[in-house]
């Protein structure tokens, strides 16, 4: 086992030395063709049935999808039916374009002709495999003997079409199967050939699909087999290019790119990468891709949630949770620094009212895919102070001050590491009211007044109340200043709570339901020379402010006990 790897053949590099893709950019969306219905379906444990197909056809038609594999009708009495079902049914759009997959057989073929009677669009997809290991392994033919079966086919294919009754507008695709793994010029060749039998026309192309059945070399290789056939394939204006990566190596979405870069024009994959062993090319990741590049994909992922309960649903299939777009955890940031650098993008999209999207690791605004009410952060013993503070703004509407993001992070740390998990909101927000709402109160305020007064020309702020020290201790007391906060502070001064001092506050409304409240964050330097932040919320802004203080120090009063 030690040398196993020594039986397996390094791939061939392509002889493209003037290779032109590298310096290419993807400008605009290639004609896609979800082939969901098809390699999807035919990897599944149980394929789908009649009616989760129409589901799923329906929604790809929604999507925008203008080509649609549906299927294979000449595999079996199923497939048949689905085929049927879907034309006589009128479930066909008259701008979409139903395609069928069929080997290059004979009886297989004329069971297709039947089977998409009366239907408006087709693309008849016939195939054969032309690597050279299958036609050692399983064909034992010569290229010769693979040629004449593409031909044989061909052949067939143009005669039913040319004494086809029947209004039905007839587009052919032939692929190469297992193209990747074939001598670059036998590719071309046999497709040439199948070009010629066609009689294909710049009016009148052909689809060329040119398959990365097994995905078995780097993209930049896969990339260049895709330029070196566009630039030997005879008569090339007679053909679309088309490319239907797997995904064996985990770089399909990698392969597309770079083939679109090579000139491909059109891709044949499935949603969400469902397909063959590791899957066919995730056309949703090379859309999104693009999309945020700021090139219109032309499909509509506006609701991938929708989509992946759909897919979930009718394939049986589950979606990983790091499936780029729609991953459930890939608009999730648990580590402090990107907490606090998402938190600091969407504050300045938001606050400069940008055109764009520019947020740290965020590649996408996660409302463009469906996906606005998830929480971006969540919390647990790898969050920082910026994550907590996001949370306390996007869930519960509390903005606290910059300088309080330390002091309440640290607590909700104590907090996760003494449960060892994450914390969801709600348990983010209990540790806010323990530690600011509902903590020990060793001064209350029975009643109180705030009330300004003018002397000579100038207005003072008044604070005339009791105030209960310890439950029973009941001290009245006045202050003036020159605002409640100042007031305050002087009154409390005269009652012997005065070691502490004010350095910073801030204030914002929070509304809940028509209630309307003002919240404050005031911070005081303790008498052990501490810093330390009260909340006070009320429905009067002086009062908030006024118990704010007052909050700092029972909260100082606590901590000292
Ligand atoms: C990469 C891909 O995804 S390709 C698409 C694959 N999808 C499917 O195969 C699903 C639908 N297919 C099926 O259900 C079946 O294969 C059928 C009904 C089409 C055909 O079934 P069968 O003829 O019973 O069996 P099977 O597929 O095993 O056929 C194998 C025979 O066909 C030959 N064959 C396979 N492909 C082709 C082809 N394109 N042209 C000519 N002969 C072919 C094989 O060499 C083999 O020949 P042999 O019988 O002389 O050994
Ligand atoms: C039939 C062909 C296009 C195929 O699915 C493949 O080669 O992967
Ligand atoms: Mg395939």
């Amino acid at each position: 086992m030690k040398e196993g790897y020594k039986k397996y053949i390094p791939f061939k590099q392509i002889d493209l030395p003037d290779r032109e893709w590298p310096t290419k950019v993807i400008t605009k969306a290639p004609t896609w063709c979800s082939v969901d219905l098809r390699d999807g379906n035919q990897a599944l444990i149980d394929p789908m049935n009649l009616e989760e197909k129409l589901e799923f056809f329906h929604a790809l038609c929604d999507m925008g999808f203008k080509e649609i594999e549906i299927g294979f009708p000449s595999a079996s009495e199923t497939e048949y039916e689905i085929c049927r079902e879907l034309i006589e049914g009128n479930h066909i759009p008259d701008d979409v374009t139903i395609q069928v997959l069929v080997q290059a057989r004979e009886h297989l073929i004329k069971k297709t002709f039947e089977a998409i009677k009366g239907a408006k669009n087709v693309i008849v997809h016939f195939y054969n495999s032309t690597s050279t290991l299958q036609r050692k392994v399983v064909f034992k033919k010569d290229i010769d003997g693979i040629i004449d079966i593409a031909v044989e086919g061909a052949k067939l294919i143009k005669e039913l079409t040319d004494n086809y009754d029947g209004d039905t507008n007839i587009r052919f695709e032939y692929s190469p199967e297992s193209f990747s793994g074939t001598e670059m010029d036998n590719a071309v060749k046999i497709c040439e050939k199948v070009m010629d039998v066609l009689e294909c026309t710049p009016e009148n192309p052909i689809i060329l699909n040119l398959p990365n059945t097994v995905e078995m070399c780097t993209p930049n290789t896969y990339a260049d087999q895709i330029e070196y056939f566009i630039k030997h394939l005879k008569n090339r204006e007679s053909a679309i290019i088309s490319v239907h990566p797997h995904n064996d190596r985990g770089t399909g979405v990698a392969a597309t790119e770079l083939a679109l870069l090579a000139g491909a024009e059109r891709v044949e994959g499935t949603l969400f990468g469902n397909g063959e062993r590791t899957g066919n090319l995730d056309i949703v990741t090379v859309g999104l891709n693009m999309y945020t590049q700021g090139v219109d994909p032309e499909l509509d992922f506006s609701n991938l949630p929708k989509l992946k309960e759909i897919f979930e649903r009718c394939t049986n299939m589950k979606i990983g949770e790091r499936q780029p777009y729609i991953g459930e955890l890939v608009f999730t940031a648990f580590s402090g620094s990107h907490q606090d650098a998402i938190n600091k993008g969407v504050k300045y999209c938001k606050d400069t009212n940008s055109d764009y999207w520019e947020v740290p690791y965020i590649p996408i605004d996660p409302a463009d895919v469906g996906r606005q009410y998830e929480p971006i952060i969540r919390i647990n013993s790898q969050s920082g102070k910026g994550g907590a503070a996001y949370v306390m703004e996007h869930n519960f509407g509390y903005e606290l001050p910059k300088k309080m993001h330390p002091e309440f992070g640290a607590l909700v740390q104590v907090k996760c590491d003494e449960l060892g998990r994450e914390l969801v909101p709600k348990e983010l927000f209990e540790v806010f009211k323990d530690n600011y709402l509902e903590h020990p109160q060793k001064y209350v305020i029975e009643n109180s007044r705030i009330f300004e007064e003018s002397e000579n020309g100038k207005e003072y702020v008044h604070f005339k109340g009791t105030i209960v020290i310890d439950g029973t201790d009941k001290r009245n007391t006045t202050g003036v200043g020159n605002g409640p906060i100042d007031a305050f502070f002087n009154a409390i001064k005269k009652i012997g709570i005065d070691q502490y001092k004010f350095r910073s506050y801030s204030q914002h409304a929070i509304s809940e339901g028509s209630d309307s409240q003002a919240v404050s964050y005031i911070e005081l330097e303790t008498p052990e020379n501490k810093r330390i932040f009260g909340v006070g919320i009320d429905h009067n802004v002086n009062y908030s402010s006024i118990l704010g203080v007052l909050n700092a120090i029972n909260r100082n009063e606590a901590e000292d006990k």
